[in-house]
């Protein structure tokens, strides 16, 4: 990989907030960036972009939404040069008042000849609408002739792209202040902003891509540091971690040995899926405890695995474990998948045990009736906990969930419990003790359906198992797993619509996508950031 290469993956990685972007522009103006250079800088880049998207004649006439920061700035420099390649450009700009050098910008487009309006209305039919009223900026709720403004766009149909972000969006919780564009497209500029990854915004975000400007790392490391860092989780992992690397000469029981506890009469089908997640790991061994009633019919999906029958409850749920189930012998123990709570006596000498521990749904469930949430804290091994929102509220009751900002969620999670804390759902965020918050920003919602959770789970304890089993770092495959689930899902949707993408289908894209990924040798083949 060339040190560009290198260099793009890392700065796709990085999620800032308004504040620490403005310390690192800081640190590029106090070197001596001009402020215009800058803009001028990042301005040429969007309109590049933007010609290369919406070229003449498709696209004929242009709407500009200027505002009176810098965003605003942006914007009349692309107006500027749409107008020179021959677009016809429309500006609207609601506020007479505005910072000195948009104010300058603003001047030599009106000396163009280039048309100024008050009002949204002589933009309504443009072909293409550009948005540079606000970015990381705002400060308050947006309202009045602007928030009308905004809203009567929104009625329209044409393509709207976003400067920076969606003119109305917090820059730092994606919250909607007052109003917000519905963007077709957002720019965001350097560095991914916080604020597009929270569910609430995907509404206003569209379809988000980097407009890089060449920021140094240096001064993004400088700025970032290693103190609580957030990250996007990209295609970056799967150059780094996948197919687990592996030595010509080895055996099954030296890739990973997992230990899966899962299923019941009323949930069979999570057993199976759970399976199927971690087969498509690549994990040597996969050793499956099911009740014993379901036994049959496991080893007859799953020929490769080594089902273990456990005594069963009245309710079909496991009672216990067999004496001739060894935890000790395991590398990584997955509990819950379908379990249900009549198996409780089972997460607890899972809890008690010194394995690396993944739990999910009924695991977690049980955990929250146990209370045991401190004593986790006290476990040495790597602990992972995979709540969907729901089990994640009666897991963590005191911590706000993701309505009200998704990355204190799992951070305080992952403090309180001292576990790995993954919460699912359209954005995936993965908080770990050490403050770092990896969030997942490309998926499907074709993965809104029961049993990819448990594919999920069966995928991440896989990788889990074979790392710990060949001493690599275990944390990285946690984002590992979520990127692989939801790029498996994204190409079976791609092939089948989001209705296709049952449970088992997904689970057999996961070995179908990863080739497009990844090639002998772990070089990346098809960078997405
Ligand atoms: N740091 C840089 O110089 C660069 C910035 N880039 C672009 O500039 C914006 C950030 O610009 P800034 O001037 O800080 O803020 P905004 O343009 O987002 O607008 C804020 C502006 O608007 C006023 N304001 C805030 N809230 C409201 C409101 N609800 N109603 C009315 N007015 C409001 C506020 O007082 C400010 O004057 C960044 O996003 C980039 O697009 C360059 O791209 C790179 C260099
Ligand atoms: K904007």
């Amino acid at each position: 990989m060339t040190l560009q290469q290198n260099r793009q993956h890392q700065i796709h990685q990085f999620i800032v907030t308004s504040a620490q972007m403005s310390a690192i522009e800081g640190r590029i103006f106090a070197a001596g960036m001009p402020v215009a250079a800058l803009m001028e800088k990042v301005a040429q880049a969007i309109f590049k972009r933007l010609v290369a998207l919406y070229p003449r004649p498709r696209v004929r006439r242009v709407g500009v939404l200027v505002g009176p920061g810098h965003n605003g700035g942006d914007a009349l420099v692309v107006a500027r040069e749409l107008h020179f390649a021959g677009y016809e450009v429309l500006i609207y700009r609601p506020l007479s008042k505005c910072k000195e050098l948009t104010g300058k910008h603003g001047e030599y487009v009106a000396s163009l000849g280039v048309e100024f309006f008050e009002e949204i209305e002589p933009l309504l039919d443009c072909d293409l609408i550009v948005d540079g009223l606000f970015g990381v900026g705002l400060e308050r709720s947006i309202s009045g002739k602007i928030a009308q403004g905004i809203d009567r766009l929104n009625e329209q149909s044409q393509p709207v792209i976003s400067i920076d972000l969606p003119s109305g969006l917090h820059t730092d919780t994606g919250a909607v202040l007052g109003t917000a564009i519905q963007a077709t497209q957002t720019f965001c500029l350097g560095l991914w902003k916080l604020g597009l990854f929270y569910d609430k915004a995907l509404a206003y975000v569209g379809k988000a891509e980097l407009i890089d400007f060449d920021i140094p790392l240096k001064d993004i490391q400088a700025v970032l540091g290693d103190r609580n860092p957030i990250y996007r989780i990209t295609s970056a992992v799967a150059i780094a971690h996948l197919p687990l690397k592996r030595p010509q000469f080895t055996h099954k029981y030296k890739e990973g040995h997992l230990l899966a506890i899962c299923g019941s009469q009323r949930y069979m089908g999570a057993a199976l899926l759970c399976g199927l997640g971690a087969k498509a790991s690549g994990v040597g061994m996969l050793t499956i405890a099911v009740p014993k009633s379901l036994k049959p019919y496991m080893s007859q999906q799953l020929a490769d695995a080594l089902v273990v029958g456990c005594p069963e409850t009245e309710s079909g749920a496991i009672a216990e474990l067999p004496d001739s189930i060894d935890l000790s012998s395991f590398d990584a123990i997955a509990c819950g998948c379908g379990l249900t709570l009549d198996a409780m006596g089972v997460v607890q000498a899972v809890l008690e045990s010194d394995r690396p521990l993944i739990l999910d749904a009924d695991g977690l469930n049980a955990l929250a009736q146990l209370g045991t949430i401190p004593t986790l804290s006290q476990r040495e091994a790597f602990t992972l906990l995979t709540p969907h929102p729901g089990e994640f509220k009666r897991l963590f009751p005191d911590v706000q969930g993701e309505a009200e900002d998704l990355v204190r969620a799992v951070r305080r999670a992952s403090e309180q419990s001292g576990a790995v804390v993954m919460l699912k759902q359209a954005r995936t965020a993965i908080g770990y003790p050490d403050g770092s918050v990896w969030i997942n920003p490309e998926s499907t919602p074709a993965l809104a359906r029961g049993g990819s959770g448990d594919v999920l789970t069966g995928l991440s304890s896989g990788l889990i198992a074979q790392a710990i089993a060949r001493k690599l770092p275990v944390e990285p495959l946690v984002q590992t797993a979520v990127w692989w689930h939801a790029q498996a899902a994204i190409s079976a949707a791609g092939v089948r619509t989001e209705l296709g993408v049952d449970a088992v289908t997904l689970s057999d894209y996961l070995l179908k996508v990863l080739p497009q990924f990844v090639r002998s040798g772990n070089q990346l083949e098809k960078s997405s950031g």
